[in-house]
Formats: structure tokens, C-alpha cells, sequence
């Protein structure tokens, strides 16, 4: 598939930023999936990194791959967080989890000294909204917080998979919510943290320090945001 190429490039180029001694966060997806790929191949290679997984997939693709996966009891640090995302802009907003996976993205992606974005061409955007904002509620009545945010004008859809609810790695559901724009991305995220029943959301706005833009012509184009002192714990 053509635009493979784009996200392929965009993760192996991610991998080159990885260095021996690293904790590395594993992202979720088909654009981390490439960098996975590539950090199993320096694995068996011989460099000497640990890895944590932001899903129960990518954690099975990274033992596939003989990448070490270490408890989140022994985590120090971790050094470099690789991801993909559903939608960025040029500031390195992001929206998460079209996979499902935002919560455990999120709690890795705020851990990370650096968090690495890797996405093809077609996910950079000018407003942030168009894709579907994913919120993970939780399943115990569910209906009640689907009822605030829809009358907050969230336009929220139930996800479903195979004609079943979806249900994400931690047991909850997602509501995909359609805005369209979104003009206030941190008044939007305040707002649906503020509802009982919400989990987390998938807007990322302070998290990303890089994106990494593949196209299909192979290349890669890089966004950085200055430096902003994050720290690893
Ligand atoms: O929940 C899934 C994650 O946020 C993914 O990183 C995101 O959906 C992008 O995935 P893909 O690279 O497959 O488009």
C-alpha cells in the first residue's frame, strides 16, 4: 500500500534516535508498528536498550522482535517515547487513539523526556477535529456519560468492533466524539477531564517534542519544539 511508505519511513527514521542504555516507550499502531520492526532489528544487532509497551500489541510485537520488555516497578526513566498519531499540527498538538490505546500512550507519553511522533504525510492538518476525538469512559454507566457529553456537543459515537462494544486494554469503551474544529483544544480538554465517567481523552498537546513526517516518496520531514526542560520523573 502506497502511503506504508510514508509511515515506514517515518518509523525506521525514528529508531535512529534511539541509543544504547535507552528506556524506550513503545508506541501503538501501524506507523510505530515500523519502528518496532527496526528497534528489533537493532536489538538483535546487539544494542542494549529496555523497552516498555503503550498496548498489549505492540508489547507482543516487541517479544516477537526479542525487544526487552521490563515491569513498570523497575522503570527509571524513560529516555524516548516513539508514537504514532490520528492528526497533528504544526505545533505538535496531537489527537490519539484511533487504536484504542490513548490511555496507556498518555501515561508513557507524560513520563518520557522526549516523545517521538511518527505519522505519514496525510495526518499533519492545519485545526485539529476533523479526525474523530477518541474519549475512554468507563463501561459502569456508560449511557449517563454519554448523555453529558453529548449535550456538551461532543457528538459522541459509541465504538464498536465486529457489531460488539470495543473495549480498550483497560476495560473501558471509547466514545468517538465529532467536532469538526476544534478551536480550544485546552479549554476541550479541561472541559471533558472535568466529566465523571471520562477516563482520558486523546488530544496530546504538551507531550510531543518531534514529529517525524514520512511521504511516499520515502523522505522524512521533522518538526521539533524547542527544548522545554522535561524531565523523566
Ligand atoms: O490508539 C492508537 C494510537 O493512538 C495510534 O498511535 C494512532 O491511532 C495512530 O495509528 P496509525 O499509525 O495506525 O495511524
Amino acid at each position: 500500500m502506497q502511503t506504508d511508505i510514508g509511515k515506514k519511513a517515518a518509523g525506521e527514521k525514528a529508531a535512529e534516535y534511539i541509543k544504547p542504555g535507552m528506556t524506550v516507550g513503545l508506541g501503538t499502531g501501524s506507523t510505530a508498528y515500523y519502528a518496532i520492526l527496526r528497534i528489533g532489528e537493532l536489538v538483535r544487532a546487539g544494542m542494549e536498550i529496555k523497552a516498555v509497551a503503550t498496548s498489549e500489541q505492540s508489547e507482543q510485537l516487541a517479544r516477537e522482535q526479542q525487544i526487552p520488555i521490563i515491569p513498570f516497578d523497575k522503570v527509571e526513566k524513560i529516555d524516548i517515547d516513539i508514537d504514532g498519531a490520528d492528526e497533528a499540527d504544526a505545533q505538535l498538538q496531537l489527537i490519539k487513539g484511533g487504536g484504542g490505546a490513548l490511555l496507556r500512550e498518555k501515561i508513557i507519553a507524560v513520563a518520557a523526556k522526549e516523545m517521538l511522533v511518527v505519522m505519514d504525510e496525510s495526518k499533519l492538518v492545519k485545526q485539529l477535529g476533523k479526525f474523530p476525538l477518541p474519549v475512554e469512559i468507563a463501561t459502569f454507566a456508560w449511557e449517563l456519560t454519554f448523555k453529558q457529553l453529548a449535550a456538551s456537543g461532543a457528538n459522541p459515537v459509541l465504538r464498536l468492533k465486529d457489531n460488539n462494544r470495543f473495549v480498550t486494554d483497560n476495560g473501558n469503551y471509547i466514545l468517538d466524539c465529532r467536532y469538526q474544529k476544534i478551536h480550544n483544544a485546552a479549554a476541550l480538554e479541561a472541559q471533558l477531564n472535568s466529566v465523571p465517567g471520562v477516563v482520558e481523552n486523546g488530544l496530546f498537546l504538551h507531550y510531543a517534542s518531534k514529529l517525524i513526517i514520512g511521504y511516499q516518496d520515502g523522505t522524512v520531514r521533522e518538526i521539533t519544539r524547542p527544548y522545554q526542560g522535561k524531565k523523566s520523573f
